[in-house]
Order: structure tokens, then sequence, then C-alpha cells
């Protein structure tokens, strides 16, 4: 299975349940068998019921009062035995899904950042399963206990056949002609979640339009361009355009289902008339088959009520909880190589092209490329030439769709995605605002360090952004993000310093990144910061260090020892500053006219 291919097909059903079961058994064994066990206890009592009622019956009409005492203290027993189990059942059952719900939604978050690449993030339809997987992990604890009550249900169902049959064999029959009812009760959920999957990108706009109307990030354009009126219009329209299917096929599914349960009546009417009238049978008789009847429509309904609900809801979550665990280990398996301690020759591109997953343009076409150990290459180009994409490549984000990447005679796709991370740091124009304490948004480039003050300080100062932690009220001990308590509110650039810092927090990476991380600076303190940079990179670099450099400021660039021009998704020029200037070529234009605007 490769993560960029198409949507994989999700795995089986039973399969899918069984895994979620063996995944609760490992985190609370002895829960779980427990919850497992009273459930099945709890469920006993009153499938015995009918059995009690026909033994009164025969007492009080043969006149035989020790039945009748027997029979009463079965139904006495049965009713506080009911409760007993019941109460503790739930308690028990409560307790195991406190427990496991947590250790499933650390297993979902733990799978989702294993995923090395981002792929998974971009493309609608896993866009669409990860969101289900998201809504439904809270809940999934639910699944236990709906395989346990069907476990219940089922149990109590074959008590009551037993008893039918007691009286007559075909008597079971009756479970028959429940039947429908259970083809009906399992086909509806598959439908109707077929239209809530078909409705799922419309949810998942609808929800995107609320958020922008109402949260502070998009606040601000909101209301300058006064679009809000029109965001909850759109919202709304986008829920009903989304809805309006899932209730017509929910409209027709329940008329099915009220036919199979008129099937099942006829059939309970059948069997009473033929048990009094036809077999002239005992009045005990006729009226075990009455409760027992009575209470096998109820069993089928809870049985078939419960196996929709795993259908639907639970199977599906499980489903999909597999696919996730199948996808994570698919994208490591491919990857069974330690990242190399040092870089000799360099980093090579050959012949790599790629198409964003779930399209067809090529957004870098056929690019073959060496950067030398040791060396600082910028990379430049127009909007929208691949520069960005290529450094998501380099930081193994997608896997290229042709070609392949090398450290030094290594293949990148064969290098473990995790153990790469750990030998580049970077910083990016998309950066993320973590809104933690200062100290710690910045410790995160290197989490082993997250609060050793000393790497902390020292990746602030080579992202220059002492000035920066200098004015916060509380240098890095102050909270970001104004939405928290004594939390401060930092302007753009000063947040764009601080991912910078990030970056810089690892020590001896072997390939650093800077995707326009500077973009929000002006124009000198970039030049300032990169000039320190290079100069540290040039100096102690045993590793091989590659830096790679995105900018759009030529007089940053001019510093790299290596210059790489894409044009439309390809390669046009490589070489030196003065080497691309002498050769007249698109660098050569490029940097004229920027020096000419700065003259
Ligand atoms: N996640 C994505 N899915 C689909 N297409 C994308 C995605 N990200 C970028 N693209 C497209 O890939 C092409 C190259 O984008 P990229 O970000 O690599 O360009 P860039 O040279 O870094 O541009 P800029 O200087 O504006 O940052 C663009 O046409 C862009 O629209």
């Amino acid at each position: 299975m490769k993560p960029t291919g198409d949507p994989d097909p999700l795995p089986p059903a039973l399969s899918s349940i069984w895994r979620l079961c063996k995944l609760g058994y490992r985190h609370e064994p002895r829960m779980m068998l427990a919850a497992f066990v009273l459930s099945q206890l709890a469920a006993l009592p009153d499938a015995l019921l009918a059995l009690w009622l026909a033994l009164l019956g025969r007492g009080v009409l043969g006149h035989r009062p020790r039945l009748v005492l027997a029979a009463a203290i079965g139904l006495g027993a049965t009713a506080t035995a009911t409760w007993f189990l019941r109460t503790v059942s739930t308690r028990v059952q409560r307790r195991f899904r406190d427990r496991v719900t947590i250790a499933l939604e650390s297993h979902v978050a733990r799978l989702q950042a294993s995923v090395a690449t981002i792929a998974h993030h971009e493309r609608p339809e896993y866009l669409d399963r990860l969101a289900m997987l998201r809504d439904q992990v809270f809940v999934l604890d639910h699944m236990y206990m709906s395989v346990f009550e069907t476990c219940g249900w089922i149990l109590r169902l074959g008590v009551t056949v037993a008893l039918l049959v007691s009286i007559h064999p075909a008597l079971a029959l009756l479970a028959v002609a429940a039947l429908p009812t259970v083809v009906t009760a399992t086909w509806r959920p598959g439908v109707e979640r077929v239209a809530q999957e078909r409705a799922a990108a419309h949810d998942r706009l609808a929800r995107h339009l609320f958020t922008v109307a109402t949260t502070a990030a998009s606040g601000k354009e909101v209301r300058v361009a006064g679009i809000g009126a029109q965001l909850v219009a759109r919202r709304r329209e986008t829920w009903g355009r989304g809805h309006a299917p899932v209730a017509a096929v929910r409209w027709a599914s329940a008329a099915w289902h009220a036919l199979a349960w008129a099937v099942f009546g006829l059939a309970y009417v059948g069997a009473i008339a033929f048990v009094a009238l036809g077999m002239r049978a005992p009045a005990a008789s006729v009226l075990l088959v009455l409760a027992a009847g009575s209470r096998l429509s109820m069993y089928v309904g809870a049985t078939v009520g419960e196996l929709g609900f795993l259908r639907g809801f639970w199977v599906y979550g499980a489903r999909r909880l597999a696919w996730l665990e199948d996808y994570a280990a698919a994208a490591h398996q491919a990857a069974d190589l330690p990242a190399p301690d040092a870089l000799r020759d360099g980093i090579r591109l050959e012949r790599v092209s790629f198409a964003y997953p779930g399209t067809t343009r090529l957004v870098l076409d056929d690019v073959s490329l060496a950067l030398p150990a040791g060396a600082v290459v910028a990379i430049v180009g127009e909007n929208g030439a691949g520069k960005s994409t290529l450094v998501k490549l380099l930081a193994k984000l997608y896997e290229p769709t042709s070609g392949a990447i090398y450290l030094d005679d290594v293949p990148l796709a064969r290098v473990r995605p995790d153990a790469w991370r750990t030998r580049l740091t970077g910083a990016f124009q998309d950066f993320f605002r973590f809104e933690l304490r200062a100290r710690h948004a910045v410790g995160l480039g290197d989490v082993r360090h997250l609060d050793d003050a000393e790497p902390v300080g020292r990746a602030v100062a080579r992202a220059g952004a002492d000035d920066v932690v200098a004015r916060l009220p509380a240098g890095l001990d102050t909270q970001l993000g104004a939405g928290w308590p004594e939390g401060v509110d930092v302007s753009f650039g000063q947040w764009q310093k601080l991912a910078l810092a990030r970056g810089f927090m690892r020590d001896r990476p072997l390939l650093l990144v800077l995707d326009e991380p500077t973009a929000a600076l002006d124009a000198e303190t970039e030049h300032a910061l990169f000039e320190r940079y290079v100069a540290a990179s040039r100096g102690a670099n045993d590793e091989g260090r590659v830096t790679v450099l995105v900018s759009h400021r030529f007089s940053t660039v001019r510093m790299a020892d290596l210059i790489v021009v894409m044009d439309g998704a390809r390669v046009v020029e490589v070489g030196s500053h003065d080497a691309l200037v002498r050769r007249g070529g698109p660098y050569a234009e490029l940097y004229g006219i920027q020096a000419a605007a700065y003259r």
C-alpha cells in the first residue's frame, strides 16, 4: 500500500472489530474480561423470566402450591439478580470505558503523528476518513459495550428459542420470521452511512465556514470585508445540500424496516393461534409462548438494533482505525535504514518528478541536482516555481512521484522517516504559532532539550530573536497567545523569529532547510542574520551539513555557495552567484531587476 496512491479500501469489518478488541484487551485485560463476563451474567436472569411465568401458570391452574412458591421465588430472585448484576456490570463497564478511551485517543494521535508524509492531511478522501475517525474516537469505547451487549442479546435469544422449542420444534420458525428485521436493520446503516459519507465533504465545508465566521484568526478580515452574513448563509446552504439526500435515504430505509416488523407481528399472532387452537396445548404452554414470544420480539429487536448500531457506527470507526494502523505501518515498512551519521558527498536528486497527491500536474519535473556536503544552497525562482515543494521532498514530508533522492548513496526513501527527522531541522514560511510558554515554543525544535535553558538560549541567539524575548514581560517564561491567562500576543515578525529559533534548536543536523523563514523581517535584518549563519555553517561542520535556503531576496541569496534557479517546475540554472551573473541567464536578469530597484 502506497501512502500517496489511490485511497485504500477499508479493512474488513470482522477483522477490524477483532483488532479493536485485541487493542482493548492489550491495554485493560482484566477490566475488559470482567466487563464481558458481568454483561453476559446480567443477561441470563431476564431470559429465564418466561420460564418462571409458565411454571407459575402451571402451579396456579393445577392447584400446586409448592410449584407456585418455587416460581414466585424464582421470579423474585430473577428481579433481584437482574438489578444487582446490571448495577455491578454498569459500574465495571464505566471504569473500563474511561480507561480504554484514553488508550484509544492516545493510539490514534500517535498513529497520525507517526505517519511520515503529510499526504493524508491534504487528500480530501483521507481527510474525510480522518475527520470521521477523530469524531468517533471519543466514543469508540462504546463499541466494546456494543459487542458485549450483542453477545448478551444473542444469549437471551438462544435461551428463549430453546424454551419455545420445548413446546413444539416448529415454534423455532418464529425466530425465522424475525429474519427480515435482521436484514433491514443490518442493511439500513450501510446505505445511511454511504449517504453520510457523501455528505462529509459538505459537512467539512460547513464546519470550515463556521470556524472562519467565528474564530479570532479570521475575525479581522471577516469584519473588514463584511462577509459575516454571507458566511453564515453559505454555511446553512452547504449543510442543507449535504443533508437533504441523507434524510431521504433515512425515510426510505425506515419504511422497509417497518414492513419487516409487520411480517414478524403476523408470525407471532400465528404462533399463539397454533399453540392454543391447533395443538390444544395446556394454558401454561400458551402462557409460555405468549411470554417467550413477546420477549423474542424484544430480543430480536434489541439484537438487530445493536447489530445495526455496531455495523453502522462502531464497525466503521473500527475499520477506519484499522485502516489508519495499516496506513501508518505501510509508510514505515518501506523505510528500514537508519539515517547516516554524516554526509560525505552530499544530497543528490535524480530525475525527481512530483505531483501533489490527488492531482496530476507535475510541480517538479525531472529535477536532477547535487547539493554538495557542507554547502549552503539557495533556491530561487518565481512564485509557484516549486521551491517549497523541493524542500518538502528533502524533508520527506512527501515521496517523489518518480525518481529518487539520495543521501550519499543511500536512497532517502529507504531511510526511516523518524530517523531522518532527528537529523534535519528547519523553519518554514507557513510556520505554526505554538501558543505555549516562549521557552517551549522554541524548545519544541528539539524536545529532548525542551526545558534546558542553555540550548534554548543558544537557539534564540542564533535566530537573532533576543530582542523578541527581551520585550516579553516574563522573558522566556511568558505565555504566548492572548487567549490564555496572562498570555501576550506578539507580532507576525516576532512569531517568525521564534519559529526560526525553534528551527535552530538541533545542534548538528545533516540538513537545515530555511524556506523563506524571514519573509516577515526587513531585508537588512535577514541579511545580517544569514551572514552570521553562513559563517557559522562554513566553520565547524564536520557532519557535512547541507543548508537549503529559499528566499526572494538576492542580497541574501548571493551569499550561498550554490544557487539553484527554478522556473515552471524545472531547474533552469545552477552555479555560484558570480558564475550565474557572468552567464547572463535568467538569474542575472532577476538579480539585475532587484539590484536596480535598490539603487
Ligand atoms: N498541497 C498542495 N496541493 C496541490 N498543489 C500544491 C500544494 N502546494 C503547492 N502546490 C502547487 O505546487 C506548485 C509549486 O508550489 P510551491 O509552493 O512549491 O512553489 P514556490 O516556488 O515555493 O512558491 P512561492 O515562492 O510562492 O512560495 C504551485 O503551483 C502550487 O499551487
